[in-house]
């Protein structure tokens, strides 16, 4: 006969109880660590949304349209600046600059 098993759900913790608190020098250098490997795939996705752009816009100009669709560009502007604020346009306007070049 087998018996059942009760488990008992932990406090939500970031951390773990059995660990010591690190010191704010090994706090900080494990942060940065991750700041950095965030930072390494931010880097690759922009590489690949330039990449992606491309493609859009090479199409269009094959197909003969515009390298620049400014409504298109408005959609992004708007999301950026409605998920990140004013500075979520500016990173906004960045991305499209790197992606399409100056208008
Ligand atoms: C990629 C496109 O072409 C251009 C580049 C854009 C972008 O990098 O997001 C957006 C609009 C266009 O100016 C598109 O129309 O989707």
């Amino acid at each position: 006969m087998t018996t059942a098993t009760t488990t008992t759900a932990s406090p939500a913790s970031p951390v773990s109880e059995t660990t010591a608190p690190a010191s704010p020098e090994a706090e900080i250098a494990t942060a940065r660590e991750r700041i950095d490997a965030l930072d390494a795939e931010i880097i690759a996705l922009v590489r690949e949304r330039m990449a992606v752009s491309a493609t859009v816009q090479e199409a269009r100009i094959a197909g003969g349209g515009r390298r620049v669709h400014l409504s298109r560009e408005m959609e992004i502007l708007t999301r950026f600046r409605t998920e990140l604020g004013g500075h979520g346009t500016t990173l906004a306007m960045t991305l499209l600059e790197l992606s399409r070049g100056r208008v």
